[in-house]
């Protein structure tokens, strides 16, 4: 795996004015993104979120998963402690790329939930790597996160690869009618540390999101 970085450059958001870098990884033809604010090379822990690629929640506003809902409120929480990296990977539905997501959620359509879908279709539950952070990280001068994420593999694996997780922070935003299924499996099968009634409603955030 070679990781490449290709350019920095300012991005403004309603939250905060973010640096983003664009990295290349060689091996895979993918492009990795990761925004940062204030200084982040001192050596300090770093608040982080490692949010892997949903078009349908970041970008076309799915009430299906809680993607997009995280995606916002990990920005506005970097932004209120003005100093922070997002990693923002792209490996959509947990690995099976865009189309097959599709075929899942047809399955779903269909009464399967999002474990049984994945494997209906010859997957595993859970397709990605986070090793892609390591170089990523290290380009930033980044060691040490204070990680956003409800999800324990995600914290082992990373940590399996080197990266020092100082703290865990959930991160449970976006609960509505069309994700609660979606959200009761994660916890129950996929072993999100999570419950529905720690969640924020998505009609607040929503409203946000408009704005
Ligand atoms: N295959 C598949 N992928 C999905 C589905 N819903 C969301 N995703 C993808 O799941 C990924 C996000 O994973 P999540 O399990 O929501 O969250 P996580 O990153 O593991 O954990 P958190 O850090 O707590 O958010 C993104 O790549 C989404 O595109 C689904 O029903 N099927
Ligand atoms: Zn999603």
């Amino acid at each position: 795996m070679t990781i490449r970085f290709i350019a920095a450059s300012r991005l403004p958001t309603p939250w905060a004015t973010f640096t983003m870098h664009g990295f290349e990884d060689e091996t895979t033809g993918k492009d990795h993104i990761a925004l940062t604010l204030g200084e982040i090379d001192d050596g300090a822990p770093v608040l982080g979120r490692v949010h892997s690629e949903c078009l349908t929640g970041d970008a076309l506003f799915s009430m299906r998963c809680d993607c997009g809902y995280q995606l916002q409120e990990a920005l506005k929480r970097i932004a209120a402690e003005g100093r922070g990296v997002l990693l923002y990977l792209r490996q959509e539905g947990r690995g099976i790329g865009l189309l097959n997501k599709i075929r899942a959620y047809e399955l779903q359509d269909g009464g399967a939930d999002t474990v049984e879908a994945n494997e209906r279709l010859g997957f595993g539950a859970d397709m990605r790597r986070y090793d892609i952070c390591v170089p990523m990280l290290e380009h930033l001068g980044v060691s040490t996160l204070k990680l956003m994420t409800n999800n324990p593999r995600k914290v082992d694996a990373l940590t399996r690869d080197g990266v020092i997780i100082s703290e865990r922070q959930p991160i449970t935003t976006g609960l509505n009618p069309h994700n609660e299924q979606y959200l009761s499996t994660k916890a129950d099968k996929l072993g999100h540390m999570m419950a529905l009634s720690d969640f924020t409603q998505a009609s607040d955030v929503d409203i946000e999101r408009r704005s």
